[in-house]
């Protein structure tokens, strides 16, 4: 499996085909009921929640993040409109899968230049009211971009001094742990006055919890303002020590934490995982709706399914 966007029926509009959605309370397996049971009716807010304009990441409420997944501005334009008109909280700009970034050789300004220029154009598509994270996703990590850590760090760089002044509604940028360059970018970006979610990617499986768990921590001690690992669960098992994780993790560290599981498997924690502290869900917009993993659901139904 790839980390390259799939073709995904569903908008907020569509019927959802059932076995997308999730279960009432009875109907989930046995051991996922008494989890949900035994969880508030909602997690306590975090210690430190991000606040990017009026969003509150890791507050009381679930924040749910649509994806582009358009190759020019014209189609991140449109996705955007899509996300806020199914209400939305966040939309992340792929940068990644923009044209520039399947040029072999493309030099950075001209990667850095085509995602702003996509930034602006989603911003004024939603007169400004959605907040954006921008992403540039490696190819290491399931994204398009190919890179190397100093280039990538140079490109968010370059991003972040395009960014001073363009009055878009960027306002927080992913920046991948494993990079090098996390506690660089977290200072660049707070002189901008965003924010930084710091993220992590598995596409083969499930790292011990040990693991995840030292990658979460790492991002907080770096200065992210949320910290986020997506992973990809393969058995009944991994999906519910991913949500076991999630409530540890959510106790343990002071900001808000994304844990997500990719792939069919992990729906429920796109829709469950709230409860037991993932402060945010990644899920799909529009007629035709293509999501930017695999796994991701309608807005409409992690709404409806987390019981937001
Ligand atoms: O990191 C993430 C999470 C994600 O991979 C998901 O599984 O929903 C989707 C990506 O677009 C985003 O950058």
């Amino acid at each position: 499996m790839t980390g390259q966007p799939e073709e995904q029926a569903g908008s907020p509009g569509d019927v959802v085909p059932a076995a997308a959605v999730q279960p009432p309370l009875g109907g989930h397996p046995a051991w996922l009921s008494r989890l949900l049971e035994e969880a508030a009716p909602h997690p306590a807010p975090c210690p430190r929640p991000a606040r990017w304009g009026d969003l509150v990441v890791g507050g009381r409420d679930l924040v749910i993040a649509v994806a582009t997944t358009g190759t020019n501005a014209v189609a991140c334009a449109r996705q955007a409109r899509a996300a806020q008109d199914s209400g939305a909280d966040l939309v992340e700009l792929r940068a990644d899968l923009l044209e520039a970034c399947a040029t072999p050789q493309a030099p950075l300004e001209q990667l850095a230049q085509e995602a702003v220029a996509a930034a602006a154009a989603m911003t004024q598509a939603t007169s400004g009211h959605l907040p954006l994270l921008l992403t540039f996703r490696t190819a290491t990590e399931g994204g398009s971009l190919e890179t190397d850590d100093d280039a990538y760090t140079a490109l968010l760089g370059e991003v972040l001094d395009r960014l001073a002044g363009a009055g878009t509604a960027v306002a927080a940028l992913d920046v991948e742990l494993e990079r090098g360059c996390l506690a660089t970018l977290v200072t660049g970006a707070a002189a901008q006055g965003l924010g930084v979610l710091s993220s992590s990617h598995d596409f083969q499986g499930v790292p011990a919890d040990c693991v995840l768990l030292e990658r979460l921590w790492r991002m907080q001690a770096a200065g992210a303002q949320v910290a986020k690992v997506a992973v990809m669960p393969d058995t009944e098992g991994e999906v519910r020590r991913l949500l076991d994780l999630t409530s540890r993790a959510r106790a343990e560290l002071e900001i808000p934490v994304v844990v997500i599981g990719m792939g069919a498997l992990g729906e429920v924690t796109r829709t469950q995982g709230w409860r037991l502290g993932s402060a945010l869900s990644f899920a799909t917009a529009g007629a035709g709706a293509v999501a930017s993993a695999p796994g991701q659901l309608p807005v409409a139904v992690v709404r409806a399914a987390s019981g937001q």
